[in-house]
């Protein structure tokens, strides 16, 4: 990702424009929106300013924003999808004439990325809505035929873009060429009106995310340039040649983008987790470990130990394997942009497994963070239960769980047929011909034999998928019922491979830069990303007790070497989390604070709630008094 100018966080944090005199959670479902939209606006007009001081495109986000943006907002940013989303797909899938022409106005457009319908978010092949060219005025004619074709989840669709790329299926001359993107203009620049032949609309309260301003589209006979087709990968020239791509799933490659990012960005959601439980656990004294002994720490117990220094380390184990995804994400796009598209099925495959890992992992940990603070992590105001359903969402968007997994068990059998036959396989998957042609090594309780260790479990479990696929068609069932038979083992060789892939990547990495370090950042380092390798080793035992040589004695003496690495990282422990380095004012958490004064913020917030501002509740003379009294005995 290319280094801009950024603005400082504390040059952002000082404008008092930005700060909230009411918790977000006291506010209505509309005045929240109307609350971040001002706030957004603020950040976006920042972003706009930076952007003009830039010899390069003005319409990219500086690096920070996503992060600033995330603080500030203490919610979604309903701006999120024009830079996410909208500008990355115009500027991989637009000509350069088109995105001198789509973005010419900079940050004078809103936009989003309008894909997902009422009736279709995974199945792409089967989305409705239909861009139909008109030869005779040079123009598409977007439909929505059916209620279920509307265009529904897209974020800032409601209330806030005027512009946005959709998904169509393409139809010139009665013939349906899939789904492509359109760049269509949705509400006029000046007033905010829909345009003519439009439906639009937010789409209700969610479980989180209610900044986000999701919404709905429909379309009746709305018209476009035949321009505003993408045509970088893919033509329709005036006369209604269609010129196809030379990768169809070209046209994906924006969900490729923000499936990259989510490992960093579930990095930093963990990274806040952490600080927050971590800092509290440091505070909170509870209960006793020597009886003639006063309260302890609770971080001081190593069963609170286990539940959250796995989060350190796992926030790290993201933002290192972040890094080498977007490496091998930008030299895929450089392979790509010179017409080579071989290492694209590899990406795919590593995106879809890495980013519905991190997500779930995300979603996972910050629970039992949140858990891991008793009663108070259950505040609004500790902010981890909105960090919880922010991270989880994105279990579920860019590309649902169990369906990206299964895209990496396609490519994970793919390259198995490939290694039975005897050819030459990526590096990150190479290991699935050592387990084939049987080189593989006795156990060693070292990370490099766990590795290797978790790697034999990804080869024997894709082995056994292969072979049951093959068991169910030879008793007769098509290759895909047979595919849709063996998917619950499928996904599992899936996870089973990022896991690999997470615990490799972390520990080689780290070894690698260890040299560079100074000793004690090297050792603590080092002792994370054991921890992590350790923890999982541990937790999936019985894979390795199955496809390894592991005995109960090794696994015991892993046992012993975990307790071990939470004693050597307890003294850190608080260190580790304030090397995140995040401003009291982003991570918004009153149990979190690097002050550590938890007891008196938690009463500061809780007197700012609106039912505090008087002593009797006008309901109790309305509605509780004359029950009480008629009632009274
Ligand atoms: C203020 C903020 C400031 C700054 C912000 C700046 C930056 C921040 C950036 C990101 C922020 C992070 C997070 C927030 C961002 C967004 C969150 C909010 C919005 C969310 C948006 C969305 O959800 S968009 C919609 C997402 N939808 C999906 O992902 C749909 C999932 N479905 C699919 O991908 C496909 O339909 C399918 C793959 C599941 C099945 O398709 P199908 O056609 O049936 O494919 P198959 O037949 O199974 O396979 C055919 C072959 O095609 C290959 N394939 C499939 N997909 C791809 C792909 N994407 N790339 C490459 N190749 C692909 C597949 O492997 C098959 O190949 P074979 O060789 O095996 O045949
Ligand atoms: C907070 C949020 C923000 C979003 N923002 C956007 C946005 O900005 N733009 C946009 O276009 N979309 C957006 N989305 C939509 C999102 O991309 C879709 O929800 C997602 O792709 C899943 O599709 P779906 O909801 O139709 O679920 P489905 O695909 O209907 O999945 C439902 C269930 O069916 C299962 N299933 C489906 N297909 C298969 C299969 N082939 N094999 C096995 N099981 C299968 C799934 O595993 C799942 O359990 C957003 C969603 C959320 C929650």
């Amino acid at each position: 990702m290319k280094c801009y100018p950024v603005p400082r966080e504390n040059l952002v944090l000082s404008i008092d424009n930005l700060k909230d005199d009411i918790p977000e959670e006291y506010l209505s479902h509309k005045e929240c929106y109307e609350n971040v939209i001002r706030k957004g606006s603020v950040l976006y007009d920042i972003f706009s300013e930076l952007s003009k001081d830039r010899k390069h495109k003005a319409h990219q986000a500086p690096s920070n924003a996503y992060r600033i943006s995330d603080g500030i907002m203490q919610n979604v940013n309903p701006f999120l999808l024009h830079f996410a989303l909208f500008v990355p797909a115009i500027t991989n899938q637009a000509t350069p004439e088109q995105q001198a022409e789509f973005l010419k106005h900079g940050f004078g457009i809103i936009g989003t990325y309008a894909q997902t319908e009422l009736g279709h978010g995974t199945f792409l092949r089967g989305l409705e809505t239909t861009a139909t060219l008109d030869l005779e005025t040079d123009e598409f004619v977007l439909n929505s035929p059916t209620l279920t074709s509307y265009k529904w989840w897209p974020g800032g669709l409601g209330h806030t873009a005027n512009h946005c790329v959709v998904m169509a299926q393409l139809y010139v001359k009665g013939k349906c060429h899939g789904p492509h993107l359109f760049f269509v203009q949705i509400r006029d620049i000046e007033t905010h009106e829909p345009l003519p032949g439009l439906k639009l609309g937010e789409i209700g309260a969610k479980m989180g995310f209610n900044t986000a301003d999701n919404g709905f589209l429909g379309f009746h006979n709305f018209r476009i340039p035949r321009n505003n087709m993408l045509m970088k990968n893919s033509q329709v020239l005036k006369d209604g040649t269609y010129v196809e791509s030379k990768n169809e799933k070209l046209t994906y490659g924006s969900m490729v983008f923000v499936r990259v990012y989510l490992l960093s960005d579930m990095a930093y959601m963990l990274a806040r987790a952490a600080t927050i439980s971590v800092r509290y656990s440091a505070v909170r004294h509870q209960s006793h470990i020597k009886p003639d002994e006063p309260e302890v720490q609770i971080l001081d117990f190593v069963i609170q130990q286990h539940k959250l220094f796995i989060s350190i380390a796992t926030s790290h184990a993201f933002k290192i394997c972040g890094l080498w995804l977007w490496q091998t994400y930008s030299k895929v796009m450089e392979d790509i942009g010179k017409g080579s598209m071989d290492r694209l099925p590899e990406l795919h495959a590593l995106s879809c497994c890495l980013k519905t890992t991190s997500t779930r992992d995300a979603g996972w940990l910050i629970e039992q963070c949140r858990l891991a603070c008793g009663g108070h992590g259950y505040l609004m105001s500790s902010n981890l239960p909105s960090l919880y359903t922010t991270a989880t969402a994105a279990i579920t968007y860019e590309g649902e769980s169990t369906v990206l997994l299964l895209q990496t068990a396609r490519y994970l059998i793919k390259s198995w047929k490939r290694a039975m036959e005897g050819e030459s396989l990526p590096a990150t998957v190479s290991f699935l011909s050592e387990y084939f042609n049987k080189r593989y090594n006795k156990w060693e309780n070292t990370p490099k034999g766990i590795v290797d260790g978790l790697k034999l479990v990804v080869a024997g479990v894709t082995k056994m998928c292969a072979e049951s696929i093959q068991k169910h068609v030879s008793r007769g069932q098509q290759y895909e019922e047979a595919w849709n038979s063996s998917s619950v083992q499928l996904i599992k060789a899936s996870e089973a491979y990022s896991r690999a892939l997470l615990c490799e990547v972390f520990w080689f990495e780290v070894d690698k830069v260890s040299s560079t370090l100074s000793n004690n950042l090297a050792v603590v380092l080092k002792q994370l990303a054991e921890l992590y390798i350790t923890y999982w080793a541990l937790e999936k035992r019985g894979d390795l007790l199955v496809y390894t040589t592991i005995s109960k004695d090794d696994l015991d003496k892993l046992q012993e070497r975990y307790e071990e690495l939470l004693a050597l990282i307890r003294p850190n422990a608080v260190g580790l989390v304030d090397s995140f380095d995040i401003r009291d004012e982003i991570l918004c958490s009153t149990l979190g604070a690097y002050d550590g004064r938890v007891y008196e913020r938690m009463m500061e917030h809780a007197l700012k709630s609106p039912l505090n501002a008087e002593t009797v509740n006008q309901s109790f003379h309305k509605y509780m008094k004359p029950v009480i009294l008629k009632h009274k005995i």
